[in-house]
């Protein structure tokens, strides 16, 4: 595709994206199925979902789950199958149907305490895609009592996207489960004042559920049995939801279950779940760390970006690259040499910020598919992204923070690797000013890792490299 294509496509959506906002009201945006999510584009949310959309495949984690129990003489309980969860034989056939042989890490080890009598609370943490959604959906499903019509359980979730993408889990996991009804309390689903839900499951953004507690009443609040807050950590990153979260909360009877989940546990979560949760267990599953020890790291000195295009060349006619990520600071930047790849004959793969979430999953499906063999980003779009058989990483620009200085959390994820997917790797560093190479030393010093210098004139040198 010419650069002149590129740059329509990007005008073209950027267009779209402006009409769409400009004449839908609020209320009929939350209605979209898949809303325009560019202008969060940098939020967690969107990155969460993006996740969501593209993983079809639960998360492989060697590592130890790390149980913290509010009472240590209580036994350790753990299960091997969903049969040993002694499950009601409709959820273990919507289980079963779903595609799960056995429980994930981090369902073995929670769902025992989630179905236990009298009920615990749960505070969980563990990567997304280890199975968190899965585990407190049955914790709800299993608790509900059907033949009551009244809301038992109330979910939320940090956006309306996500809301829907908990509660199509619970539509799979529930189909043979019929009687269980399940609402969402989502902006832009309106009742009629007065109105009590029928409903036993009621997911939905923070914000809604309150108002349908408290406001207006469509549910009472002390008749709640299972109260959980997804994405903890996504959740307190959006004014108002954590003091929502706790008003809600606050409302529900003493023995209402509290279940908190969390991909991330950094300080801010940990505070809020305590808040949130009284009494509880505690599980967590760390990540696997990543390293930069297989991963061989080069720079290469160029002028300009017209320069760093040459170089990629070079790199691209002396080696075989299967599969590349190329990391660009700016849109423009990555469209324009998304744009000269192209030209060049590549097939390239652009994921841009003014994409929605969903045609932003599709590009990297595609990618991961192996239909493009070079994806060409900025790290906004790709942060958070795992593309596992990249074996070529190649910063066009150095990753920097808000302020300009390295940004070596980025770096290290961008190129490093998991013990687990141990393969080595090759990373390339393009430096094209005074500024830019100190960020390199920086970076180097950083992580105590020599970054070697590679002439890209030279081919013998760079065929070097990939042996
Ligand atoms: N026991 C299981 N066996 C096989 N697949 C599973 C199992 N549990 C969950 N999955 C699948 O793994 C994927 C990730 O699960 P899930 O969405 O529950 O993870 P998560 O930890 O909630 O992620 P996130 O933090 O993004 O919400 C989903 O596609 C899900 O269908």
């Amino acid at each position: 595709m010419a650069t002149d294509s590129w740059a329509q496509a990007v005008d073209e959506q950027e267009a779209a994206a402006e009409s769409t906002f400009n004449y839908l009201p609020i209320s009929e945006y939350s209605k979209l199925t898949l809303p325009f999510l560019s202008f969060f584009s940098e939020d967690k949310a969107a990155q969460s979902l993006l996740n969501k959309l593209i993983r079809n495949d639960l998360v492989n984690t060697t590592n130890q789950v790390e149980v913290l129990q509010k009472d240590p003489n209580s036994p350790l309980y753990s299960v091997k199958s969903f049969e040993e969860l002694r499950l009601k034989p409709q959820l273990l056939q919507g289980v079963y149907a779903m595609g799960f042989n056995r429980p994930s890490k981090i369902q073995e080890t929670a769902l025992p305490m989630m179905l236990a009598e009298p009920p615990q609370n749960l505070i969980a943490q563990s990567q997304s895609g280890t199975g968190k959604t899965a585990a407190f959906v049955l914790a709800m499903l299993s608790h509900v009592d059907p033949n009551n019509k009244y809301p038992q359980c109330l979910c939320v979730s940090p956006t309306y996207e996500l809301a829907l993408q908990t509660g199509k889990v619970i539509e799979q996991m529930g189909k043979y489960y019929p009687e269980v009804k399940l609402v969402y309390a989502i902006r832009g689903n309106k009742l009629q004042r007065g109105m009590k839900l029928q409903e036993q499951i009621v997911i939905g953004t923070p914000g809604t559920m309150l108002d349908w507690c408290s406001k207006f009443k469509f549910i009472d609040p002390k008749k709640i049995r299972v109260f959980v807050l997804d994405e903890a950590d996504v959740m307190i990153a959006t004014q108002g939801h954590q003091d929502q979260s706790i008003r809600i909360q606050r409302m529900l009877p003493k023995n209402c279950q509290m279940l908190l989940f969390s991909a991330t546990f950094e300080e801010s979560v940990w505070s809020f779940a305590q808040r949130i949760v009284p009494d509880p267990n505690i599980i967590k599953l760390k990540r696997e760390e990543e390293t930069l020890d297989t991963i061989k790291q080069y720079y290469v000195l160029c002028n300009s970006k017209e320069e760093k295009f040459h170089a990629l060349c070079n790199i691209y006619g002396a080696i075989t690259i299967a599969q590349a990520m190329i990391f660009c600071h700016t849109r423009k930047t990555a469209g324009w040499l998304a744009g000269e790849l192209s030209r060049e004959g590549h097939q390239v793969a652009l994921l841009s910020g003014e994409m929605q979430v969903e045609q932003r999953a599709a590009v990297i499906e595609r990618f991961r598919d192996g239909k493009e063999k070079v994806l060409v980003t900025t790290n906004v779009c790709a942060r958070g992204i795992d593309v596992e058989q990249v074996s070529v990483v190649i910063n066009f620009d150095l990753p920097v923070d808000k302020d300009g200085n390295p940004d070596n959390e980025t770096y290290l994820h961008r190129i490093g690797r998991t013990g687990r997917f141990g393969k080595r790797g090759l990373a390339i560093n393009m430096v094209d000013s005074k500024m830019s190479m100190n960020i390199l030393s920086r970076i180097q010093e950083h992580f105590n890792k020599k970054i070697e210098r590679l002439d890209t004139d030279d081919l013998d040198e760079i065929e070097k490299i990939a042996s």
